[in-house]
Formats: C-alpha cells, sequence, structure tokens
C-alpha cells in the first residue's frame, strides 16, 4: 500500500491529493448559540435574519482570496479556493470578549465578508449562485498565528482558528442592502487605529463562483456561513486592547480582547 509522507508534500501537491478525494455530503448537527448583534442599521425585523445563522451547520472559510494579503504572508496567490471550515462554537456576538488562549498573549485579526446561505444548494451552477444568498454579515476569522505557523504543511488549521469566540460575527443584513457586494469597503480598527481597509472588489474568487465551487465538495445548507477572506493588513491584536470593524456606510461592530478564563467544575 502506497503511504503519503504528508510532511515531505509542498501545498500545492496536497491540493492535488484533495482534489482526487471524492466529493462528500455531510449531515453535521451543530449547537449555535448565536447572536443578537446591536449592529446598525437593520432594514427588517433582527430576529428574522438572526435565525438564519442560528440554523446553520458551518462556516466555510476561503484562505488568501485578497492578492495582497497572501503576499503579505508570504504566501502564493491561489489557482483556486483555499477553503477550510471552522465550528459555529466559534461564533460572538457584537459587544462580546474575543478570548486569547493561554499562553498566547494576541491572536491575529483578518475581517472579512460573510455571505449567509438562504436555502440548501449541492452543485449549484454560477449563474443561479447568488439567488442562494439569504444575506450578508461582517465576520473576523480570529487567528492563533503563532498555531497556524506551527501547524506544518497539510496539517489542519481548526485549533488556529476554531476556538470559541475566534468568529465574531455582525447582525445579518439583508441582501438587499448590498446591491453590489463586491463593491464594498471592509474596515478594522485596533484601540481606534486603522489597521485593514479594503475593497471586495479585489476579492480573487468572487461570490457567484465560490458558491458553486464549495457546493460542489459541501451541501450548503440554510444559515450557513462563507467568509470570503481578508485584505491585506491583518495583525496581532494583544489582550487589553479593543477591535472595531465595519462595512462602510452599513455597520460597524466592536470587541474587546482578553484572556480566556477556564470554566471551572
Ligand atoms: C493565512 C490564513 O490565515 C488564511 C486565511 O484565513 C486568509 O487568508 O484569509
Amino acid at each position: 500500500m502506497h503511504t503519503v509522507q504528508y510532511q515531505s508534500l509542498s501545498p500545492y501537491m496536497c491540493a492535488s491529493i484533495l482534489r482526487l478525494s471524492p466529493p462528500f455530503s455531510h449531515t453535521l448537527l451543530a449547537t449555535n448559540k448565536t447572536t443578537k448583534s446591536t449592529s446598525k442599521p437593520m432594514a427588517a425585523s433582527p430576529s428574522a435574519y438572526q435565525k438564519l445563522l442560528s440554523v446553520g451547520t458551518k462556516i466555510i472559510a476561503v484562505g488568501r482570496n485578497y492578492a495582497a494579503h497572501a503576499k503579505e504572508l508570504g504566501n502564493a496567490v491561489p489557482k483556486e479556493p483555499v477553503l477550510f471550515i471552522k465550528p459555529t462554537s466559534s461564533y460572538l456576538e457584537n459587544g462580546g470578549k474575543i478570548e486569547v488562549p493561554e499562553p498566547l498573549e494576541a491572536l491575529d485579526h483578518e475581517v472579512e465578508l460573510a455571505v449567509i446561505i438562504g436555502k440548501r444548494g449541492r452543485d449549484v451552477p454560477e449563474a443561479t449562485a447568488m439567488d442562494y444568498v439569504g444575506g450578508y454579515a461582517l465576520g473576523l476569522d480570529m487567528t492563533a498565528r503563532e498555531i497556524q505557523s506551527t501547524a506544518k504543511v497539510c496539517l489542519p488549521w481548526s485549533v488556529a482558528k476554531g476556538q470559541d469566540t475566534f468568529t465574531p460575527i455582525s447582525s445579518i443584513l439583508p441582501k438587499s442592502m448590498l446591491p453590489d457586494p463586491h463593491n464594498v469597503e471592509l474596515w478594522l480598527k485596533v484601540d481606534g487605529e486603522i489597521r485593514q481597509k479594503g475593497s471586495t472588489s479585489d476579492m480573487i474568487f468572487k461570490i457567484p463562483f465560490l458558491i458553486s465551487h464549495i457546493s460542489s465538495i459541501f451541501t450548503l445548507l440554510e444559515g450557513d456561513v462563507i467568509l470570503t477572506g481578508t485584505p491585506k493588513g491583518v495583525g496581532p491584536v494583544k489582550i487589553g486592547q479593543k477591535i472595531e470593524a465595519g462595512i462602510t456606510g452599513l455597520l460597524d461592530m466592536h470587541f474587546d480582547v482578553g484572556r480566556r478564563l477556564r470554566v471551572k467544575h
């Protein structure tokens, strides 16, 4: 039997192996304690839209979807989407505390446009993909960069990106409020200083393609979230600092960063 020595493979060799894997549909059941956010403005009852998040089963994140960001971390610009899944238990509502686990002192911030899926889809054609969008939100893909960096080639990023509070997310904007989701400005400040500002026009893989591609691998279910990648400017945010982030003219949200305290039993 042929065995693969993963440590000796380049990321691209890993990608080729993954492409050979058969597609699968999954029936992950997850609980989600989300989110009664106070982000504004909302054009419709917040609860109607927040319900979408509470029924979702997964967060599919797209890595390196902005060329300038791929380059700032020394990564090649990908030829196909780099996908990873975060658990919905990592959601954090607006105003909450992002928890830094010991022994880390900081996490990296990555601000992203989140697409909220409105209905089930498998093998969705690109031409009708936007029909599957239920709304949009702003999400942060908080990353323990030290853990991610030590995860050698081909090792998963779940621990670096999936811990509780590692996906702060805003309230959901109805689809109608972003008639052109590829032309909005995302921004993020740490302690009042601008760290990230970028336009979704710079996404390498656009939303219809992402929905079509992702649904050819994972069945998309109502309430699932696609984090569409982060513009350049990612960097550390330390315990005691504050993050503000927004979609210009549409919403803003804020979070404190603190030490993760262990639950006592
Ligand atoms: C390098 C990363 O953390 C991947 C990612 O989340 C992104 O590029 O966005």
